[in-house]
This record gives C-alpha cells, structure tokens and sequence, in this order.
C-alpha cells in the first residue's frame, strides 16, 4: 500500500488519513463548510455533505471494500475508458483508475473550504493495460459548501492521445419514481439499452419509470436532480422544501460534452453482487463525461480538465 502523503507534507487540522471500510486508506475531511471522505483507492469520492445539511451524495451498502474491485456508489473515476474496452473484452469496465491507489498529493485548507489533491501516474501495470500511455491525472477534491471536483489528465506520451472519463457521480434522492434531472432537455441520447443510433431529445426533464442507462452527447451545461419533483403523479411546484424531498442538487460543469444518466430500476441492481436489491429506489447517477466522440485527444506535454461544481439550490 502506497504511503498516504509524501514526506515532507503535512495535514491541516480540517484533514485526517485513517482506515476506512476494509481497512482501506481513507482521507476524512471536516472542514468549516462541508464534509467528506475520499478513498485513496480509485481517488473515490464516498461521502460530501455541506454542512448542516443531509449527504448528498449516495453508497451503495452492498459496496465491497477490497483492493481489487472498485466501491459501489460515490463518484468513481472512469478513465482511460468508459463502460466495456471496445478492443479488449478482459479489459476492466470504466478503465483502471478506479482501481488503483492515488497517492494523496497535498491537502489545504483554502477559507472556508478544503482542498485535497490526488495524483496517479503511469505504472508497469498500466504500461501493459488496453491503455498503455505514459501520463499523469490529478484530481482536485474541493470540499466546502460545494463540492468541486477536477480531472486534469497530461500527455507525457510521445504521440497523440485519446481517452474516455467520467465522474460518475451517485446522488442521494428519497424517491426514483419522484425525482426528475432538468437541463437535458432537448439534447438527442444514445440509449445503451436500445439501438446504437441516437434517439431525439425529449422536451420535458428525464423521469424514471424504468432502467434508464443515456449517454447525451454534446451536452455542456448544467443539469439540476430535484428529488421530490413528482409526488402522485403530480408535478409539484419547485418551491416545496421538506427534508430531502423537494431538494435540487445542481452539477455545473466545464470541459465535459457528454452526461449520462442511469439508475439500473430492479433487474440489473437483483444481477449486481455488490448493489441491494432495493437500493435503486434511492440513487440516481448523473455522470460529468467525456466519452464517444466526445473523448479527449492530447498532443504530447499537452494537458486537459474536466470539472462537475455540485450544490444545493433553491
Ligand atoms: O457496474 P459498473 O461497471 O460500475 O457500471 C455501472 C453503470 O455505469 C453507467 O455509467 C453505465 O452507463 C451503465 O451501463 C453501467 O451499468
């Protein structure tokens, strides 16, 4: 296991390493402003709350904490691919990085927030992957009353690049049947549950009645998931706050084109060894990508970033 911080770094009072699930490394943050927890396996994301305020984000209690399998629930990191490698059928689904260990880089506190940074380079074992690029990702974890989070990935390769990345991000809702995503409208999807020609956007937000699993291509902007949207069948009024129900969470979001969207409804989460049967009710993924023909091409020594912002609003 990779030491937690380089040498010569030292941790503000906002931040603690310690064992987590499994004993697997964890980076605990309390700041003034939010909360989280980061395991240096994947660099994954398993918790953020503003503070004050209920977890947004969601873990699946069915989630395996081992060395060789990535967490269920949080924000994975997808990359260098995402879903199944299209040239290598043994090839890890979503890409290596969620299962390797990032070595926690620097941790600061930055006002009222704190900023945690995590690092994975090329290796032997990614050397001889589907992926056998030279590189090097760092991921910026800002933790406060928002939570950023930002993928910088370098070309050290000598020739051009091209990779898929996700943050693929699990939200907390009270109710999947209640809960609707605002700000794809009108954007055209792949659907990976239909046909491989993309479908015509629909005018209205996405609502979920069944195993919903989209890519949306060229979609920049924001998408908001209110939970509580649909109560009876009726649209409530976007005003209502009462506890979770009736909450927006906001993912703002720069250098991603494509969003997917997937909540796996009953069949697929009973066919997930590490997903309760039941848990789809509560979750919904609304992932910050860049995947199909909105994956990334470097030029050597040249770097890109892709950013979600998540918050709470009005
Ligand atoms: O089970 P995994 O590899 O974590 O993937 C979960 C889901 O991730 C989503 O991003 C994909 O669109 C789904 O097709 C997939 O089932």
């Amino acid at each position: 296991m990779p030491s937690a911080l380089p040498a010569h770094a030292s941790l503000p009072s906002s931040v603690r390493v310690g064992p987590g699930h499994g004993g697997l490394p964890v980076v605990f943050v309390a700041g003034r402003t939010g909360s989280a927890e980061i395991y240096l396996h994947g660099a994954h994301v398993t918790h953020w709350a503003p503070a004050g305020a209920a977890p947004v984000i969601w873990m699946s209690a069915a989630s395996r904490y081992v060395p060789d399998a990535p967490l269920r629930g949080g924000v994975p990191l997808c990359f260098p691919w995402f879903g199944a490698h299209d040239g290598d059928a043994a090839a890890p689904a979503h890409g290596f990085a969620r299962l390797l260990d990032w070595e926690l880089a620097d941790a600061q506190d930055d006002g009222d927030d704190v900023v945690a940074t995590f690092r994975l380079a090329d290796s032997p074992a990614t050397r001889s992957s589907a992926w056998p690029h030279r590189f090097e990702a760092r991921y910026t974890v800002t933790v406060g009353a928002r939570l950023t989070l930002a993928l910088e990935v370098t070309n050290l390769d000598p020739s051009d690049v091209m990779f898929e990345e996700a943050l693929h991000t699990y939200l907390r809702v009270s109710d999947i049947a209640s809960t609707e995503v605002t700000g794809l409208e009108g954007a055209p999807f792949l659907d990976r549950l239909g046909g491989p020609d993309p479908q015509a956007g629909e005018d209205g937000p996405v609502r979920f009645a069944g195993e919903t699993d989209r890519i949306y291509l060229g979609t920049r902007s924001a998408a908001t998931v209110v939970d509580g949207a649909v109560v009876d069948g009726a649209v409530v009024d976007g005003g209502v706050v009462d506890g979770a129900v009736g909450r927006r969470v906001r993912i703002d979001k720069l250098g991603s084109g494509s969003t997917v969207v997937w909540n796996p409804w009953v069949d697929k989460s009973a066919a997930m060894a590490d997903f309760g049967d039941d848990e789809w009710t509560t979750m919904v993924c609304v992932e910050t990508c860049n995947i199909r023909t909105d994956a990334v091409r470097l030029a050597p020594g040249q770097s890109h970033t892709m950013t979600a912002v998540l918050g709470l609003t009005a």
